[in-house]
C-alpha cells in the first residue's frame, strides 16, 4: 500500500495537489448537496486516472459505484447502511476505520482492503470521543492484523509520519498538515519525500 494517503475535503484540492505526484487520495466531502458531491466525485476520478493515482471515495459508497469508482472508505456507522454485497459484487475495495477493539473485530469480519486507526494524535479536524491512541497502539494493531494493511490517522504531520510507520503502520492519513499549510504544494512535496 501507498505510504503517504492524502485526505481532501474537496475535488479543487485533487486538481491542485494531484499533480505533483500523489499516488493514494481520499475525497471526504462533507455537508454538501448530492449533485455537487456526485460532480465532485466525477471529476476527481478524471483527474485521478490521469494521473495513475488512485482515489478512494469516503461514505458516498453508491455514488461511487455509479461512477465506476473502485474503491471507498467506510467508517463504523457507514457500515450499518452499507451494502457489503452490492460493493463486493461491484468489485469495488473498501478501507475501514477502526477506534477500538471491537469495531477492530467488526472490521476484520468484512475483509477489508485495509483497517484504518486512529486518532493517533490530537486531531483539529473533527470532534472525536476517542483520546488520542498513541504509537503503542498501532504497534499492537499491526500485530492484530497481520497481513491486512494498516492505516494511521489523526494528527499525523511531516514531522510524525516516520514515527508512526516505524510502530507498524504500512501507511500514513493526512488532512490538517496540508490543507492548513501555510504552502500545501511544498508541504505535499515534504510529504512525498518523507514517505518514499
Ligand atoms: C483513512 C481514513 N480513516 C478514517 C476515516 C474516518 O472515517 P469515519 O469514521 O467514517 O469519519 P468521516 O471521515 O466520514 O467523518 C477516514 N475518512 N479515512
Ligand atoms: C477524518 C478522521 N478520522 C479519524 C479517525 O480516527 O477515524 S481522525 C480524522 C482526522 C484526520 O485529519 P487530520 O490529519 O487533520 O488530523
Ligand atoms: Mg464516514
Amino acid at each position: 500500500m501507498e505510504k503517504f494517503y492524502l485526505i481532501v475535503g474537496h475535488v479543487d484540492w485533487i486538481a491542485r495537489l494531484v499533480p505533483l505526484g500523489v499516488k493514494l487520495v481520499q475525497l471526504r466531502i462533507k455537508d454538501t448537496p448530492i449533485d455537487e458531491v456526485r460532480a465532485q466525485i466525477r471529476r476527481a476520478k478524471q483527474i485521478c486516472d490521469a494521473h495513475d493515482c488512485q482515489l478512494i471515495v469516503n461514505d458516498y459508497w453508491q455514488i461511487a459505484m455509479e461512477e465506476h469508482c473502485d474503491f471507498v472508505h467506510l467508517g463504523q456507522e457507514d457500515m450499518d447502511a452499507a451494502d457489503f454485497e452490492a460493493i463486493r459484487a461491484a468489485n469495488i475495495r473498501f478501507g475501514l476505520s477502526t477506534h477500538d477493539e471491537g469495531e477492530l473485530d467488526r472490521a476484520l469480519s468484512f475483509n477489508p482492503a485495509y483497517v484504518a486507526l486512529g486518532p493517533v494524535y490530537p486531531t483539529i479536524l473533527k470532534k472525536m470521543k476517542w483520546a488520542p491512541q498513541g504509537l503503542e497502539r498501532v504497534t499492537r494493531w499491526k500485530q492484530m492484523v497481520g497481513d491486512v494493511p494498516l492505516v494511521g490517522i489523526g494528527g499525523l504531520s511531516v514531522e510524525r509520519a516516520p514515527g508512526v510507520l516505524a510502530a507498524g503502520a504500512d501507511s500514513v492519513a493526512v488532512v490538517t498538515d496540508i490543507q492548513f499549510a501555510d504552502d500545501p504544494e511544498a508541504r505535499t512535496r515534504e510529504w512525498i519525500k518523507t514517505c518514499s
